[in-house]
């Protein structure tokens, strides 16, 4: 096999996130929950390694980093994608800082860009500032993020807080005048010292000029977007054929552990639909009851007409907060986790779910592990960032599952019921 493309995500829907992308260029791309313990077997261009690294410690994060690399490189790929949030989430003590420099040392390459720019879904990159929609990245909500609160709008300095490799700026000037000017710009800042460049990008168009100049490189971080301008660098182009997934009749179910704006939005719509949704209550799981038991024996006669259903714990911040307030941050995430993991297990061995919506990244990561899915392979969009995936797993039997992991702020408000009508 010829690998063209090994990718480290730091989150399992930004895997797919990144997935999506490249398989829209044109390329066959498989996601792998974590480090496979063998290679893939399927002939592809692209293997994403799911990590769920944006917020444990920075050492940890970059063992995990490494061990994917290892095993990317083992796999033969010609070039390292360091896939992070297209809202740059992370903290001055990481973890794309530290990670991005030690892949640099552990593939010896003295140069790398950094973009977050995604502009199919409103992230972009002026003058080093990123934006998320019209919104400066500190002026967006981002500011509040529970765990990596972005209150710095500019990433050369986000950056340059978190590594000891000097950062500079490939400003919209260049990447305007195509990949000759950016090369040029490449070279001027490495003969300053520059190690990590952040690159602006306002538009698609911005990041198609930008690819050519990353062909050869060792190692490219950035968000989704940067990913399709990569593909032509290894002579592949768009088809249809690379996101074709083997079809699976089954029943429809949602499971939302997101309580990002977007998601109390898609949630309030599809109860609005008229169809069947159901509330958990993490306090009902703290005091012990059986919620999963009863979750699943309400889905159950919900499903006789095949769906789909929705079982939330999405909450708007003032419920989160009085929650985590009375059961802690973690409790509260950790209850809720697990619980919606042990839904979508039941969902999918007890009552022929074969269709499944995941909303949330961490809620994502829980249940693709109950599950025990260990690889996906990444089919048609549904929203920019969200494809429908196929995974072999055991619960589901001999077909499989479709499952789409949304992230948090991605999708439109009807996304829980046009997600179904675009079931490949
Ligand atoms: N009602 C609730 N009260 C407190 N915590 C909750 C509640 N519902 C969900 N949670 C927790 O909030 C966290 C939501 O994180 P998750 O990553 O799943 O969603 P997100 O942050 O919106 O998604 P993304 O990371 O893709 O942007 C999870 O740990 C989840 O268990
Ligand atoms: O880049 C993004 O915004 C997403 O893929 C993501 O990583 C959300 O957690």
């Amino acid at each position: 096999m010829t690998l063209a493309l090994g990718c480290i995500a730091d989150d399992f829907t930004g895997a797919t996130d990144l997935a999506n992308n490249l398989v829209r260029a044109g390329m066959r791309v498989v996601q792998t929950i974590g480090v496979p313990d063998q290679p893939v077997a399927a002939e592809v261009d692209a293997i994403v390694v799911a990590l769920k690294s944006r917020t444990i410690p920075a050492a940890e994060a970059v063992e995990k980093s490494i061990a994917a690399l290892r095993w990317l490189q083992a796999q033969g790929a010609q070039q390292i994608y360091f896939k992070y949030c297209s809202t740059f989430d992370s903290t001055p003590a990481g973890n794309i800082g530290p990670v991005t420099e030690a892949l640099m040392d552990a593939l010896g390459c003295d140069f790398t860009i950094a973009t977050p720019a995604f502009p199919d879904n409103g992230r972009t990159v002026f003058k080093g500032y990123l934006f998320a929609g019209d919104a400066l990245l500190n002026e967006s909500g981002m500011e509040k993020h529970p765990l990596t609160p972005m209150t710095d709008p500019n990433l050369v300095r986000v950056m340059q807080a978190q590594t000891g490799r000097k950062v500079g700026l490939v400003d919209y000037r260049a990447v305007a005048q195509g990949a000759d000017a950016v090369r040029a710009r490449f070279d001027e800042l490495r003969s300053q010292g520059v190690g990590v460049a952040i690159v602006d990008a306002l538009s698609n168009e911005d990041l198609l000029r930008l690819g050519p100049a990353l062909a050869g490189m060792p190692l490219v971080t950035a968000g989704s977007g940067v990913a399709i301008g990569l593909p032509a660098n290894f002579g592949v182009s768009p088809s249809g054929a690379a996101s074709a997934l083997p079809s699976v009749q089954g029943r429809r179910a949602v499971l939302s552990g997101s309580c990002s704006l977007a998601t109390n939005r898609q949630v309030r719509a599809f109860i609005e639909s008229g169809r069947s949704a159901l509330a958990i209550d993490p306090l009902r799981i703290a005091n012990g009851e059986d919620v999963v038991t009863e979750a699943l024996a309400w889905a159950g006669s919900m499903l006789i007409d095949g769906g789909p259903v929705l079982i939330y714990s999405t909450a708007d911040s003032g419920a989160v907060q009085s929650i985590q307030g009375q059961l802690g941050v973690e409790k509260a995430g950790a209850l809720v986790e697990r619980t919606l993991a042990d839904i979508a297990r039941g969902l999918v061995a007890l009552h022929g779910v074969r269709q499944l919506v995941v909303a949330g990244g961490e809620t994502s990561g829980a249940c693709v592990q109950a599950l025990d899915i260990g690889q996906l392979q990444i089919g048609p969009q549904i929203d920019p960032g969200v494809p429908w995936c196929h995974a072999p797993c055991e619960a589901a039997g001999d077909e499989g599952l479709l499952i789409a992991l949304k992230s948090g702020n991605f999708g439109t408000d009807d996304f829980f019921t046009k997600s179904f009508a675009a079931v490949p």
